[in-house]
C-alpha cells in the first residue's frame, strides 16, 4: 500500500472518464483517504457515483475561480481532516473558439480565462494547502500536456496556459521545498476525456500517436493514476519540479 493513510484532494473530477477520477481509483487502492471536488451541483451526481467504492470520501464543491469556494474548501479539510499530505490539480478551461484556427486570433477574454482556470489556479491552491502541509511536508501534482511544451495544432492558447502552469509548478517547487513541500507535473498522452472531446482534430491525434509512440498504444487515466500514486508516495521523496511524461514515450520522437 503505497498511500496508506495518506489525505489527498483531488480537484478535476467530472465523470468516470476523467483523468482526476483514474488517480482517484488507484490513490483509494493504494490506502489514501480522499477529498475530491466537483464543479457544481450538475457534477455532484457523477462524482458521488465514482466515490461508492471509497472509504468515507468527502465530497466538496469548488469553483477555482472563486475564491470564497477556495477558502471554504480549505476551512473545511482543516476542519475534517486537520492536515493534507497531497493535493492533484486535474482542472483546465479554455473557450472553445479558442482551440482551433490561428493562435493570433485569441481574444483578451479567452487568453485570460484559459490561464486563469488551467494555470493561476495552480500557485492559489498550493498556497492554501501549504499551512496543511507544511509540518510533515507534502506533494502537489498537475496535469500538463506536450503541447504545452512543443507546438501541437490547434491546442493553441491552452498550449500557452499549459506552458505558464508548468512554469508554476517548478517555481513553486523551488519555493516550496524548505516546507518539505514537493511539486510535480504529470504529463500524460492523449486520453478520450470530456474535455478532448471540445477539441477540434482530438481524434486523429489519438490514431496518430498509438501509430507511432514506442508502446503502439493509447494512455488510459490508470496508467496516469499509477505514476501520480508514486509521485504523491514516499518513494518519490526526493523528486521536485519533474515532470513525468505517461504518454508510451510519444515525447521522444521528432
Ligand atoms: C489538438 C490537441 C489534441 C490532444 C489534446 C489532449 C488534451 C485533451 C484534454 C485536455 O484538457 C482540456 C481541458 C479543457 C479544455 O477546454 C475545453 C474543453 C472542452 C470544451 C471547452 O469549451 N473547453 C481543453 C482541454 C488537454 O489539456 C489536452
Amino acid at each position: 500500500m503505497l498511500l496508506k493513510g495518506k489525505k489527498i484532494l483531488i480537484l478535476g473530477i467530472a465523470n468516470h472518464r476523467s483523468i482526476a477520477a483514474g488517480i482517484a481509483k488507484v490513490c483509494a487502492a493504494q490506502g489514501a483517504q480522499l477529498a475530491l471536488t466537483y464543479l457544481n451541483d450538475r457534477f455532484l451526481k457523477s462524482v458521488e457515483k465514482i466515490a461508492t467504492d471509497f472509504e468515507n470520501p468527502l465530497l466538496l464543491p469548488c469553483d477555482v475561480n472563486q475564491d470564497d469556494q477556495v477558502v471554504a474548501l480549505f476551512d473545511r479539510i482543516k476542519e475534517e481532516w486537520g492536515h493534507l499530505d497531497g493535493l492533484v490539480h486535474s482542472i483546465a478551461f479554455a473557450d472553445q473558439n479558442d482551440l482551433k484556427g490561428s493562435f493570433e486570433e485569441t481574444s483578451r477574454d479567452g487568453f485570460l480565462l484559459a490561464h486563469n482556470v488551467s494555470a493561476y489556479s495552480l500557485p492559489l491552491l498550493a498556497n492554501h494547502a501549504k499551512p496543511l502541509m507544511a509540518e510533515r511536508g507534502g506533494s502537489i501534482l498537475c496535469m500538463s500536456y506536450l503541447g504545452g511544451e512543443r507546438v501541437v495544432t490547434n491546442y493553441n492558447v491552452m498550449g500557452v496556459a499549459k506552458a505558464s502552469l508548468e512554469m508554476s509548478a517548478k517555481y513553486l517547487a523551488a519555493s516550496m521545498g524548505e516546507h518539505n513541500i514537493r511539486v510535480n507535473i504529470v504529463s500524460p498522452g492523449p486520453i478520450k476525456t470530456l474535455a478532448a472531446s471540445g477539441i477540434a482534430g482530438f481524434r486523429s491525434i489519438l490514431d496518430e500517436v498509438k501509430e507511432r509512440n514506442p508502446l503502439k498504444r493509447n494512455v488510459d487515466p490508470n496508467d496516469v493514476g499509477n505514476v501520480s500514486a508514486f509521485l504523491l508516495s514516499d518513494f518519490a521523496s526526493a523528486v521536485t519540479g519533474e515532470t513525468i511524461h505517461v504518454d508510451a514515450g510519444y515525447h521522444i520522437l521528432g
